[in-house]
């Protein structure tokens, strides 16, 4: 849903910063970040897709081919855990087939008006094998968490060849060179 925190998210990732007055996404916006896990450096390539109504229908360019699709709701909204809901139905009919799905339950600094409770959300996100999080962007809390736990999840990239642009995708690299052998 739009509002729930999306590009805050993406934002505190990619930037390590958080904006009170950010504005909302119009179509859809591109990041990437590579990030160091273990022994190889991962590459996030980042579709922050619109939540806003009018957008609904691009989903499908940006989730297409991708390796991962986070769904985010706001805490503090139980209708936004609803609409979570339908995105998971039509991931699971329209999506990749082997997308790994994770689920953040965003504004968690808000505990004071929360309105899904963490049980049930993690209930329901076990109950569909998917990642979950509750997340705060605003306070840094386990954003770098849900991404290192999509990328753990993720196969290597010989199993995922990077395929022309669209969506969520995760290259893997070795770190360092290998040496050839003499
Ligand atoms: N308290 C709190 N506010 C947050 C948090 N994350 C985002 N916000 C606020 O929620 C509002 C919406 O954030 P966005 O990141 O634009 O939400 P979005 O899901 O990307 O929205 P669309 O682009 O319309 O789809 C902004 O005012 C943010 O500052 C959070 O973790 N805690």
């Amino acid at each position: 849903d739009t509002g729930v925190g999306k590009s805050s998210i993406v934002w505190r990732f990619v930037e390590d910063s958080f904006d009170p007055n950010i504005n909302p996404t119009i179509g859809a916006s591109f990041m990437t970040k590579t990030v160091q896990y273990q022994n190889e450096l991962h590459k996030f390539l980042i579709w922050d897709t619109a939540g806003q109504e009018r957008f609904r229908a691009l989903a499908p360019m940006y989730y297409r081919g991708s390796a991962a699709a986070i769904i985010v709701y706001d805490i503090t909204k139980e209708e936004t855990f609803s609409t979570l809901k339908n995105w998971v139905k039509e991931l699971r009919q329209h999506g990749p087939p082997n997308i790994v799905v994770a689920i953040a339950g965003n504004k968690c600094d808000l505990i004071d008006v929360r309105e899904v409770m963490e049980r049930d959300a993690k209930d329901y996100a076990d109950s569909i094998h998917a990642i979950f999080v509750e997340t705060s962007a605003k306070n840094a809390i386990n954003i770098n968490e849900l991404f290192i736990e999509i990328s753990r999840r993720i196969p290597s990239t010989d199993a995922n060849p990077p395929s022309g642009g669209k969506g969520f995708k995760l290259r893997r690299q070795p770190s360092e060179p290998k040496r050839s052998c003499c």
